[in-house]
């Protein structure tokens, strides 16, 4: 079974000084409140944590816990009310829009439980397409590099719907995968898929971490899922309530039901 590696220790600290040194993404007093007066929702409420280098960290809580909202703020797709995030150590509430959304391209990548591909392009194609539409087109020899990493080597000319679910999120991780991103988001990337096609998905991001050194943050629900993960954030109500090192299926469901989740 997996351990958390030298380095990725328990109570893996916050403070500024492994910013950008051992964490490849840190948040310091994130809050995000969404609407105004009297309607408005905290979804975070002032939220520490970091994510090692290298590491694989499973996100997970009740529902309307804060789950998406700190791993879109983690990634740069929003910004929070206050408090900041730092990939490496970039201080990403000191970019502007531009510089930000080079940042994302350059150094984050984002799996969604929906796949998310375009249904009139091959894998192959949808694979290049961000890297198209930033103006730059990979090279036949780096899409089907990324489909490789991915164990689709011989479905690049396949559409989506020629493809099983488990295969499209494969193809979505390629897709995030491209850029050799430092950083991997996954929000509920196995959600749509049965036990097996999941287990195949979980499989690859653990490989992703292992073997190229990535770091992975996912949310998930499923306590098996984050038993393939190194860690175990756990959050309640927009913040964060305990974490677990070397889960297993059990541990992990035991501090679920604690939280009520
Ligand atoms: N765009 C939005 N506008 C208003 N409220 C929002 C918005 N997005 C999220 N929220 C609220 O913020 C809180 C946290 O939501 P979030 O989606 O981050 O939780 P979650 O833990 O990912 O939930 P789930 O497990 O159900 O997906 C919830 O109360 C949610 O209703």
């Amino acid at each position: 079974m997996r351990r958390p590696r030298t380095g990725e220790a328990e109570g893996e600290d916050v403070s500024v000084t492994g910013i950008g040194v051992r964490q490849a993404v840190t948040l310091s007093a994130v809050v995000r409140r969404y609407g105004r007066g009297d309607g408005q929702v905290p979804a975070l409420r002032g939220v520490d944590c970091a994510f090692a280098r290298g590491s694989f960290t499973a996100v997970m809580g009740p529902s309307g816990s804060g789950k998406s909202t700190l791993l879109q703020c983690a990634a740069g797709l929003d910004r929070p009310t206050s408090g900041r995030v730092f990939i490496g150590d970039t201080d990403i509430g000191a970019l502007s829009e531009t510089e930000l959304t080079e940042l994302r391209r350059e150094r984050i990548g984002f799996v969604f439980q929906s796949f998310n591909l375009m249904p009139s392009l091959t894998a192959r194609k949808n694979v290049a397409l961000p890297m198209r539409l930033a103006g730059r087109s990979p090279s036949r020899a780096q899409v089907d590099a990324a489909l490789q990493q991915v164990g689709l080597a011989d479905r690049g000319g396949h559409r989506p719907a020629e493809l099983s679910g488990g295969q499209q999120q494969r193809v979505a991780i390629a897709r995030a995968l491209i850029s050799s991103p430092d950083v991997l988001f996954a929000d509920e990337p196995t959600g749509a898929l049965d036990t097996t096609t999941g287990r195949a998905v979980l499989a690859l991001l653990r490989s992703v971490v292992d073997h190229a050194g990535q770091t992975v943050v996912m949310v998930t629900h499923d306590p098996v899922a984050a038993s393939w993960a190194d860690r175990v954030l756990f959050l309640s109500d927009g913040a964060v309530h305990g974490e677990l090192t070397g889960p297993t299926v059990a541990s992990v469901s035991e501090h679920l039901a604690r939280l009520g989740g």
